[in-house]
């Protein structure tokens, strides 16, 4: 029996049009560009049904109520198909696949995203490899977990970050290998794929809209600049660190800042500014402050990651002891755990 896939079409450059402002999605177009694609009606390829998200957006202006909408859009089709594609702009792809991998309980069908950096109206578009080859992945289901196909690579959804601008090998995985390559054959790295962590029926986590923030550190930052945004309102903050979690500590400037933090409960996850390697608080002084500060470490998890899975323990509604330790913990293979 033939397998059926479900390609959810949420917006980004893939489906776009130029237009007097520049490339947007334009509604119910779409259809007609596939229809314009020969090979997905190949006996080869797998039966698929296009559902298209409203409103499709250029993926910056996606949001936690997206997401939400993406999730419930899967979980209400599920049982139907055999896999899901979700279309969806490069530009915060990388969040979109890190929310979806946490608040997808108990996946255990692929959820492959993609999309691409030329629009399949244009003569040189990635777009048509892109979708075929996702749709080829999706079907032969050997990856039950949430991951995005780009350029010839398929990588682990909550691992990946958009690392080109320009460039048709759009996103890199620094700190885990790909799950799969497609070259002349699609190679999958089966010691890559995690075992699916299924305990009962797909269950959708919806996400709430937490008050959290990011904070990349660089040289001569006025921390107190930032003192402003540090209030009780604010419920968890990543800290884009130097290297291995330093942060500068001079004129004893960032201390007070990370102790209000900390006396507000707001939860403080430390990731690097280098894209390879992990945090390890506490190596050097100047990450002492964060230590003693009872910073969470985010380890070797992208900010995409560390973000998603804020925003996820958050609307879980557990307590911050809670968050803390499930921050540092593998939840959905988006960490390597500490030794
Ligand atoms: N290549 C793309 O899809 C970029 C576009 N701005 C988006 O993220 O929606």
């Amino acid at each position: 029996m033939k397998k059926r896939i479900c390609i959810l079409y949420t917006g980004g450059t893939i489906g776009m049009m130029p237009g007097e402002q520049g490339y947007a999605p334009k509604p119910g177009c779409f259809a007609g560009g596939l229809a314009a694609i020969p090979e997905l009606t190949s006996p080869d390829m797998p039966d698929w049904e296009l559902v298209e998200m409203d409103p499709l957006l250029d993926s910056s202006n996606i949001t936690v109520h997206e997401w939400c909408a993406i999730g419930q859009a899967i979980a209400d089709r599920y049982h139907q198909f055999d896999g899901f594609v979700v279309l969806h702009g490069t530009d915060t792809m990388a969040y979109t696949a890190s929310a979806l991998s946490f608040m997808l309980e108990n996946l255990d069908k692929p959820v492959v995203l993609t999309g691409s950096q030329i629009p399949l109206c244009q003569l040189r578009s990635d777009g048509r490899d892109n979708l075929i080859t996702s749709l080829l992945i999706a079907a032969e289901g050997v990856v039950n977990e949430v991951s995005l196909y780009f350029g010839g690579q398929l990588l682990r959804g909550n691992r990946a970050v958009k690392s080109s601008a320009d460039g048709l090998q759009a996103f890199s995985s620094p700190n885990y290998p790909p799950l799969a390559t497609a070259g002349v054959d699609i190679r999958y790295n089966k010691s890559a794929i995690g075992a699916p962590r299924v305990n009962g029926p797909l269950q959708l986590a919806k996400l709430e809209n937490v008050p959290i923030g990011v904070l990349k550190v660089f040289p001569g930052i006025q921390f107190e600049l930032f003192d402003s945004i540090l209030t009780e309102k604010l419920q968890g903050i990543v800290l884009e660190t130097f290297g291995a979690g330093n942060i500068p500590d001079y004129d004893g400037a960032l201390l007070p800042l990370i102790q209000k933090a900390f006396a507000h409960g707001t939860i403080l996850t430390v990731c690097s500014q280098c894209p390879q390697g992990a945090v390890h608080i506490g190596t050097y002084a100047t990450s002492s402050g964060l230590k003693a500060a009872g910073a969470v470490s985010g380890l070797d998890m992208t900010t995409e990651a560390a973000v998603a899975k804020l925003y996820y323990l958050f609307s879980k509604g557990y307590d911050r002891d809670t968050i803390k330790h499930w921050m540092e913990q593998d939840l959905r293979g988006e960490l390597t755990s500490a030794r």
